[in-house]
């Protein structure tokens, strides 16, 4: 979308592409109405010296103009703020997009106390932007028109109010370019900042039962980074009212100055010349004020806008047609045989301070209705193997084939619908997707089946809650992938929040029930208990398997657990 090390002008130029014809007759509605505010200027200043004669004509100019400023600001101000809202509508869905086709490896790397922010915090910053944007733009016209109108009455005058102007741009570009280094430092000690808001809303237990730590991070990290926050924006906004204050006294400088010595530098200028000269120049103080008042959220929405350009950077390989609308699939696509991964390898990034991880390279086969459990140690590399085995890691080496075909990157996406995955830290969606047309007595029955029958039920297609225990939120996950009707279902340590009969329960007769409708079924599991249940036996160590074996298939006896109606 963006390219960082393009200007912010750039930038906004990009985004305002789509929308020129209404940017176009903002700018023409803004140039009326400052050019109309000129005018008026001249007709007030002429009327200070008017006839009795001149007053009609006066009168009907100065109403004349009172409409063309109010339909020129007006119409302006609308254009702007319609652009301005647009803009930032773009911005929210194309950076959604961004994130909903990024690679899931490039989102891990990411973080999500560093999206938050962006998606948050920086987006509305330029909103922001754009809501002063339209008055800024009218002020800048106006402060033009006044100009122009200087300039007609006396050319000293004008080249005098222009030096001014520029000598105040000049400390205001210091002020920016300052401003915006010290906006820039704070930015980055906002996503610290989130990062320590997270810690105390998810760590909210483990803080209240632990003093020391508490005390560090709200005296240590949080209270420390807040106040370098604070003191970098005074800082920075200290320079800009400074820039601003002496801006404003320049001018009032320059008309003392200028009226001084206008008597000695030009003897013969009419009196309106000086008169209009102190009309409009106190005139246009105020929309210079607002012109230069705005600097401060430019130069924010600046910090923010690169932000944006470093987002959409590192998510600038999205997976293709990932948000095209599903077409219906055809019957019989949603079958599978074989899935295989052959020789595959991947590898993460280097942390600091630890050896990077490497998983395979990995022959795995696996068949339509085959139970298969990968096992190991923790962090042996089972939950990236079946990120690979999903599709969701794209392999550094080897082939994931499905079939016998190669998985490609335009396959992916179609590859990994085959399935239904619950990760050890899985998001539960509220609403069922197939809610809409289910019939209510077959979730009744699944949701007893799970023994959550009692606790929650389904209505308009949505879970009547999800305040659940752990436990039962994983049966509702469970009963998610049930519906889904995928046929490979992926379960990683889905049964370790499970009491044990449930947990019996779910090895003994639930997957039995779903490999007997056809399913493939791959669990990751530390219950070596229940490990006779697979048909083949995946061990990892340190990323390698060191035995794929086909398991003796050992009845685990269910006779002290309740069993309930098949589905
Ligand atoms: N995003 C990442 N960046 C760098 N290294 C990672 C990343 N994710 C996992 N790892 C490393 O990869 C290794 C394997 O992790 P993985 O989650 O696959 O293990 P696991 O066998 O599922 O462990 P557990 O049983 O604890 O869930 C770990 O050593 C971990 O540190």
């Amino acid at each position: 979308m963006m390219n960082p090390r393009n200007g912010l002008t750039a930038q906004i130029l990009h985004l305002l592409r789509p929308y020129w014809p209404i940017v176009l007759g903002g700018i023409v509605l803004g140039v009326v109405g400052g050019a109309s505010v000129a005018g008026l200027l001249a007709v007030v200043n002429r009327g200070l010296y008017a006839t009795q004669g001149d007053v009609a004509t006066l009168l009907s100019a100065f109403a004349g103009l009172c409409l063309l400023i109010l339909i020129g600001s007006i119409g302006a101000d609308i254009s702007a703020n319609y652009v301005g809202q647009r803009i930032i509508a773009e911005l929210r869905k194309s950076l959604a997009a961004k994130i909903l086709a990024a690679p899931i490896d490039q989102l891990e790397i990411y973080r999500t106390h560093r999206l938050i922010p962006v998606l948050t915090q920086d987006v509305d910053t330029i909103s922001d932007f754009a809501f002063f944007f339209s008055s800024f733009f009218v002020s800048l016209i106006i402060t033009i028109g006044c100009m122009v109108y200087l300039a007609v009455l006396s050319w000293p005058l004008f080249l005098i109010t222009g030096l001014v102007i520029v000598l105040g741009s000049l400390a205001h570009a210091f002020a920016r370019t300052r401003g915006v280094r010290g906006f820039n430092a704070a930015r980055d000690s906002e996503d610290e900042l989130q990062k320590h808001y997270r810690a105390i809303a998810e760590g909210a237990k483990e803080l209240r039962l632990n003093r020391a730590r508490r005390q560090r991070v709200y005296v240590e990290q949080l209270q420390r980074t807040v106040d370098r926050i604070s003191a970098v924006q005074v800082k920075s906004i200290n320079l800009f009212v400074t820039a601003r204050a002496l801006g404003t006294m320049l001018f009032f400088v320059v008309i003392g100055v200028a009226l001084t010595l206008r008597p000695f530098l030009w003897p013969d200028s009419p009196a309106a010349v000086s008169s209009g000269f102190v009309l409009v120049l106190l005139y246009m103080r105020g929309p210079i004020d607002q012109v230069i008042g705005i600097l401060p959220s430019l130069g924010r929405a600046q910090v923010a806008m690169r932000r944006i350009a470093d987002l959409s950077e590192q998510f600038s390989t999205p997976e293709q047609d990932l948000l095209v609308a599903p077409s219906t699939a055809p019957d019989g696509s949603r079958r599978i045989e074989a899935i295989e991964l052959r020789g595959v390898s991947y590898g993460f990034r280097a942390v600091p301070g630890s050896e990077p991880f490497v998983l395979g390279p990995i022959d795995l086969h696996v068949r339509r209705g085959d139970i298969v459990f990968i096992v190991g140690e923790n962090g042996s590399g089972k939950t990236t193997l079946i990120k690979l085995l999903l599709g969701l890691y794209a392999p550094h080496g080897g082939t994931l084939l499905r079939d016998g075909r190669p998985v490609e990157t335009a396959t992916r996406d179609d590859y990994r619908q085959l399935f239904t995955t619950i990760f050890s830290d899985y998001y539960l969606f509220e609403d069922l997707l197939q809610g809409a047309g289910m019939v209510p007595d077959v979730a009744e029955r699944y949701l007893k089946r799970l023994e959550v029958a009692h606790k929650v039920s389904v209505e308009n297609g949505v879970f009547t809650t999800t305040d659940l225990s752990t436990g039962q939120r994983k049966r509702l996950a469970l009963m998610n992938a049930w519906l889904e009707e995928r046929p490979v279902l992926v379960f990683d340590e889905w049964a370790a929040d499970q009491d044990p009969a449930f947990r019996h329960i779910f090895y003994t007769e639930l997957l039995p029930d779903l490999k007997r409708m056809g399913k493939t079924i791959i669990v990751i599991s530390h219950d070596d208990r229940y490990f006779g249940v697979a048909d083949h036996l995946v061990r990892l160590r340190h990323g390698k398997v060191i035995a794929g074996e086909a398991v003796a298939h050992e009845v685990i006896k269910s006779s002290s657990v309740p069993t309930n109606a098949s589905l």
